[in-house]
């Protein structure tokens, strides 16, 4: 059976706005214009290979840093002068990939800040937005991005496979998101080969660490394990991966701290075992 797509209000407004916003990109630059520039975009970095490689324990778990200047339910988090420094500083500590932040109207970022981080940094740029139309996807590729977010609370399963589908189709791969049992059966499903669970609950914003490991058991083997959202320091990583996370997301632990190189050295560090 396929629920109906989102129905917490936080999202659903959240989804409303990236709309509104989308369909004035694309009086710009229409579908056809944006696949033309995505087929024209260098071919995308391998995401997959980057974050399995948490597997390797010496290595430390991956840490997928992310640039995050506010949020809905912290509010701004950092004044960032320039996202490509501190997008220079974690991939000088380490970082397996970089989430760029490009939703506007509730998380400040832009598709300036992703181009900005593109031309910096040389590892996978996971374009960190609120996909609910093909557009995006396109448009992702065209800017660069070797990743995509799906969120499947946000999803039909049509919608889902379909976009999936696409994403593999422009040589990127997809973190597939999900919050509970039923939406990780609904991402496994469709195949999705890099499965995130974020233990942030987009209805309510309601963040529990523990819900990771509650869920962690249904992730099967074969997909590259995320878990995302609530690091506030490096026992909270060393806690996911010791669950069997290959990699973590982490947003504002980062953004807010004083030297984000290191922090990302500290945490994969925490998470050897
Ligand atoms: O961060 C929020 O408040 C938020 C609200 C509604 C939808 C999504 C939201 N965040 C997206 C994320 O999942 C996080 O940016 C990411 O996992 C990093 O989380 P954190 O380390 O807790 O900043």
């Amino acid at each position: 059976m396929t629920p109906s797509p989102s129905t917490g209000t936080v999202l659903d407004s959240i989804i409303a706005g990236v709309v509104e916003d989308m369909d004035t990109r694309k009086a710009t630059t229409p579908l056809a214009r944006m696949q033309q520039l995505a087929a024209e975009a260098a071919p995308a970095r391998n995401a997959y290979d980057a974050l399995v490689g948490g597997r390797d324990n010496a290595a430390g778990v991956g840490i997928i840093a992310e640039v995050k200047r506010e949020s809905p339910s912290a509010g701004p988090l950092a004044d960032i002068a320039s996202p490509a420094e501190l997008a220079a500083q974690y991939a000088a500590g380490g970082a397996a990939a970089i989430s760029v932040l490009t939703e506007r109207r509730r998380f400040g970022g832009s598709l300036e800040d992703f181009d900005a981080v593109r031309a910096r940094v040389d590892i996978p740029l996971l374009r960190k937005d609120f996909t609910v139309d093909e557009y995006q996807i396109y448009e992702a590729r065209a800017h660069g991005a070797d990743l995509v977010l799906l969120i499947v609370a946000a999803l039909d399963d049509t919608q889902l496979r379909d976009y999936l589908a696409l994403t593999h189709e422009l040589g990127m791969h997809a973190l597939v998101e999900t919050h509970t049992v039923e939406e990780i059966q609904r991402a496994v499903a469709v195949n999705a080969s890099i499965v995130g669970v974020n233990v942030r609950n987009l209805k309510t914003l309601e963040v529990d660490t523990a819900h990771y490991g509650t869920l962690a058991g249904h992730l099967p083997a074969n997909v590259v394990r995320v878990a995302e959202s609530g690091v506030k320091q490096a026992s909270d990583v060393a806690m996911y991966a010791a669950q069997g996370a290959d990699a973590v997301l982490v947003g504002e632990a980062l953004v807010k701290h004083g030297e984000p190189r290191q922090a990302i050295a500290d945490f994969r560090q925490a998470s050897r075992s």
